[in-house]
């Protein structure tokens, strides 16, 4: 193991039990020492399940669990969670509600003595911004105050790996947004390793150093929010990022053809002769054409930003993200054009490499005597 992997699971299987499908299946993953790995995958999908392995509440069927090098579950081997240095946030922060602010975060250093007790806390408070809440019971608390108290009090004993599981479920929206910048700042002083749990995935693009995308009990991806949004391993976590539109080209050789532009493909080992470009709402620009090869079908304001959906030649509907700049109405032709130089490219499920973008659409469109792509239905290559 490498010196800079704070947590590894290798080959990790979890069936619970009087269960037949497992919970977890055959996990790998790295987290590196310091960064914020955010766990990102649907309900049900095995991501509590993952962190109570990692923080010993729950045993591994089989595989190995290190963390900091030392294995902590697997080969017969289990140390339990209070030897693991691992702290661990809840759902719903399971606060001691007899115990004030202060209490509660001591209670995590019953080992220490009294002094270094008390500097500690002191020293947590500070950093959380408690002080003036130090003598207040948990219900006297606002949602945002009672998680800093959790994350303050799984903070004290200096765990090597913190874990969070939604860490915002139970805040408002606006909330949210503001303890995601707090949580962010505070985490990045500390310094410590964070496994971070979420289904939203804003969240996790906003939040994580690396995203792990979790899927039926494993993980099929591991990158940084930039990659795994624009660079999807499969379809389904495509999708799972946000909204994708997926727009069919004709490849011939290793140039392809688009209703959004003409492109190389990068990558691919046996180019075959249809894929498909994985277009981002703010991936497209739109500009009014009469000859263009898009058609706007719907319009939705909503407040930053307009959506429009356009259907293509093609047949295929795109959603994209428009600045109030641009206004268009139902009805109205408009020329598609993708501002990213390379997008992914999808073959069946997968994705097959990089697409890059080599022409724009208007000369696509100066070739607009050829046959269109996909829902066409005569043959004529382009060249
Ligand atoms: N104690 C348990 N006994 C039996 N099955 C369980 C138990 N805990 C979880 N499961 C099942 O294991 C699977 C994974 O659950 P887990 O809670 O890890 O998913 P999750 O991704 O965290 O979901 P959510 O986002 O809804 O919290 C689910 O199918 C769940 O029903």
């Amino acid at each position: 193991m490498s010196e800079t992997c704070a947590v590894r699971l290798a080959g990790v299987w979890k069936w619970y039990r009087g269960t037949v499908v497992p919970a977890v299946r055959d996990l790998w993953l790295d987290v590196r020492a310091g960064e914020l790995l955010a766990i990102l995958g649907p309900s049900g999908c095995g991501k509590t399940t993952t962190l109570r392995l990692i923080a010993g509440l729950e045993r591994p069927d089989t595989g190995a669990i290190e963390i900091g090098g030392r294995v902590v579950a697997g080969g017969g081997r289990f140390v339990p969670p209070e030897e693991r240095g691992v702290g661990l946030v809840f759902q719903d922060y399971a606060l001691f509600p007899h115990l004030t602010v202060e209490e509660n975060i001591a209670f995590g250093l019953r080992g220490f003595a009294r002094q270094e007790r008390a500097r500690r806390v002191q020293e947590l408070l500070a950093l959380t911004g408690l002080e003036a809440f130090r003598t207040r019971y948990p219900h006297q608390l606002s949602g945002g105050q009672q998680q800093r108290v959790a994350i303050a009090r799984a903070l004290a004993p200096h765990p090597a790996v913190l874990l969070l599981d939604e860490p915002f479920a139970n805040l408002d929206a606006e909330l949210r947004l503001r303890m995601r910048e707090e949580l962010r700042r505070l985490l990045r002083d500390v310094g410590v390793t964070v496994i971070l749990v979420t289904h939203d995935r804003d969240e996790a693009l906003a939040l994580a150093d690396r995203v792990a995308v979790m899927l039926e009990g494993t993980v099929v991806q591991v990158d940084t929010p930039e990659r795994v949004y624009h660079e999807p391993r499969t379809r389904e976590v495509a999708r799972l990022l946000g909204q994708a539109s997926f727009v069919p080209a004709r490849v011939l050789g290793r140039l392809g053809r688009s209703d959004i532009g003409s492109f190389a493909l990068e990558g691919a080992e046996e180019p075959t002769e249809q894929v498909e470009l994985l277009l981002r709402p703010r991936d497209v620009v739109l500009e009014r054409h009469p000859e263009g090869l898009g058609v706007v079908v719907d319009r939705r304001f909503v407040g930053a930003e307009t959506i429009y959906r356009v259907l293509l030649r093609c047949g295929i509907t795109v959603e994209t993200s428009q600045p109030p700049s641009v206004e268009l109405a139902i009805g109205e032709r408009v020329e598609v054009r993708c501002n990213r130089a390379r997008v992914a490219a999808f073959a069946g499920d997968e994705r097959i490499g990089l697409a890059a973008l080599l022409e724009r659409l208007g000369r696509t469109r100066s070739a607009d005597t050829e046959a269109p792509v996909a829902g066409g239905t005569d043959g004529a290559a382009a060249s």
